[in-house]
């Protein structure tokens, strides 16, 4: 793990997590919490144990991809932990301890600095292979916080057709090489789209912008996810976890390879 953590702070004696990457994106509404299902689903098809930290505590929409939403959350005097998804993910979400779903979560950015915190020092979250963070969108305070105070191994970087153009995404690489993580590499999102009817593929966005974007950076590609209506109606439905096509095959194998590396 990242040992130059400006402000560490300590984890329980119940939590044990060989790799830590966070999901960020330069801004948000470009599928982050989707992109981190994803490669959550694809670690745990691969017999890895997981946890994924919603950190996104003013969007939280992990749980609901994964249907446990309404999960009861178990605690005893020694932590509280966290919600097993079907296919026994692990979730924490701010979600999870709101009364109603739909509960605003109307804060400013010290208490969800603190929140965050207890998330990791007040959930056994066990023995983990691969602890995936659902960063808040956007480099903020929040996201700030969080690289500054957990020992993240690496950053994944997702983005939009639209933000490789602008170079939105370079607020999220800008920000990981000040704090000296590592940036795995980046996810482009809706990058294609994929006719419900016919399966055929239009880049509906024109040609992407994607390689260019990750030779200029420096940047390994991971993946580039479709529109893909499946997707969406999974989502919905809270089945993420019966996605067929991940997408994601080159980030699982480079995350396998690194999770190797750590034993
Ligand atoms: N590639 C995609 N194909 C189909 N639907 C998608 C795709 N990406 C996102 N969606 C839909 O958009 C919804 C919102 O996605 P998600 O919660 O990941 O992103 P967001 O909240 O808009 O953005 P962020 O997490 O970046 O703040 C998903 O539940 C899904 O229905």
């Amino acid at each position: 793990m990242r040992q130059n953590v400006m402000h560490p702070i300590s984890k329980n004696e119940f939590t044990d997590v060989k790799k830590m990457y966070a999901v960020v994106s330069g801004k948000g509404g470009v599928g982050k919490s989707l992109i981190t299902s994803l490669i959550a689903v694809g670690l745990r098809r691969e017999g890895y144990e997981v946890g994924i930290f919603d950190a996104d505590i003013t969007g939280p929409s992990i749980p609901k991809m994964f249907g446990v939403s309404g999960a009861k959350i178990e605690s005893d005097s020694k932590a509280i932990y966290p919600v097993r998804t079907h296919n026994d993910i692990k979730i924490m979400s701010m979600n999870l301890l709101l009364n109603k779903e739909d509960a605003p979560v109307i804060w400013r950015g010290p208490l969800i600095a603190k929140t965050i915190e207890q998330f990791w020092t007040e959930v056994g979250w066990g023995i983990l292979d691969y602890f995936l963070i659902d960063m808040p969108p956007g480099t903020g305070d929040v996201a700030l916080t969080v690289f500054q105070s957990l020992p993240i191994d690496g950053i994944i970087i997702v983005t939009s057709p639209q933000d490789l153009v602008s170079l939105i995404v370079k607020k999220a690489y800008n920000m990981a090489k000040q704090m000296d993580i590592p940036i795995i590499g980046i996810v482009e999102n809706m990058s294609y789209a994929i006719c419900p009817h016919c399966g055929k593929e239009f880049d509906i966005f024109g040609k992407s912008k994607l390689e260019d974007v990750a030779e200029q950076l420096d940047l390994r590609i991971l993946g580039r996810i479709p529109i893909d209506p499946e997707l969406t109606k999974l989502c919905d439905k809270g089945e993420i976890e019966k996605v067929r096509n991940l997408y994601l095959d080159s980030c699982i194998e480079v995350l396998k390879r690194d999770v190797g590396e750590g034993l």
